[in-house]
């Protein structure tokens, strides 16, 4: 578990991370989203004891970073895949890290082979794709066999096969019971992966909880039709006191399924060229959401000046 207490930092007049409080829970996958700049690196930073907060504290397990006795098997993280030691190979990469931290040498072929790297375990990693790099990161993060792993964008870069094989294996270690955090711009690939969410805006927690909550509660959902008689439909969606929205050509009509708009379409004489249900999507509630906190954050400091 990593529990977030008034978590703050502050680099000059910037502040990075204000105030924070969350929990990733152990046994789920936790989505880690936030604008550009919105302080997921500096969070991520503070957990690992990378940076050190001026407010507040996170705790890994019950712990702070810097009083864990064995950190590398508490909590395992990759933060940039493209780090690496140019002149050496994957396996001698992990045995050194290995041997620094009292783990033994067959752990490091152990997650050679869970990521599938065991083939190329000799090749120095200078000569790595960005897919090799991200996996030989993960590797690194999995090395100690910690209860808490950190991901930050590890699906960058990556091709389709790579990015469904991360997806995996981060629900493979949730479902082991351990915590995992992960960060990502890619929204459709985040709401296929994650369980949980913890959305910050410039520092501050905008939305704690689950994914099915968050799509739910601030997407809003209608039902999209097109049709060449948009004047009867609007006449008839009038006397029914439907709301209802234009975008390009097409028609949003809320609190009514499609069924009842079907059938009011055909009452009213208007041919349907298209009847589609919203959904609500992770992307749609995040741009809702993140929107609304940016806007309120400008309008607090309008209003402070
Ligand atoms: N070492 C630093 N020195 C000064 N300012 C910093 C430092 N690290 C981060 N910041 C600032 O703190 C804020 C939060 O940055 P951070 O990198 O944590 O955001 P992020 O959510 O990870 O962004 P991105 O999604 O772009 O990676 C930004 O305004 C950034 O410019």
């Amino acid at each position: 578990m990593i529990e977030a207490r008034g978590l703050t930092k502050r680099y000059g007049r910037t502040v990075a991370v204000n105030g924070l409080t969350f929990t990733a829970r152990a046994g789920r996958v936790t989505g880690f989203l936030g604008p550009n700049g919105a302080g997921k690196s500096t969070t991520m930073r503070m957990v690992l004891g990378l940076d050190t907060p001026d407010a507040g504290d996170v705790l890994v397990d019950g712990e702070p970073y810097r009083r864990l006795r064995d950190p590398l098997r508490t909590v395992g993280a990759m933060l940039d895949a493209t780090w690496r030691h140019p002149g050496r190979s994957a396996r001698e990469h992990l045995r050194w890290l290995a041997a620094s931290n009292g783990i033994p040498d067959r752990r490091a072929d152990e997650v050679l082979t869970l990521v599938g790297l065991d083939t190329v375990a000799k090749k120095r990693a200078g000569q790595f794709s960005l897919g090799m790099l991200q996996r030989l990161g993960i590797a690194t993060a999995l090395l100690g066999d910690p209860r808490v792993l950190l991901f930050d964008e590890p699906v960058n870069g990556l091709d389709p096969e790579g990015i469904v094989w991360i997806r995996r294996l981060m629900h493979a270690l949730a479902a082991e019971g351990r915590t995992v955090f992960v960060s990502s711009h890619l929204l459709p690939e985040m709401a296929q992966t994650a369980q949980d969410l913890v959305v910050i805006g410039r520092g501050r927690l905008i939305y704690q909880g689950t994914m099915e909550e968050f799509v739910a509660r601030t997407s809003e959902h209608g039902v999209r039709v097109r049709t060449p008689h948009a004047e009867a439909l609007r006449t008839a969606l009038g006397e029914r006191g439907a709301q209802f929205t234009e975008h390009d050509g097409a028609l949003v009509v809320s609190g009514m399924d499609s069924d009842a708009l079907g059938e009011l379409a055909f009452t009213a004489g208007a041919t349907l060229h298209e009847l589609s249900p919203i959904t609500g999507s992770l992307e749609r509630a995040y741009l809702e959401l993140t929107r609304e906190a940016t806007e309120f954050t400008m309008e607090q400091q309008g209003a402070a000046r």
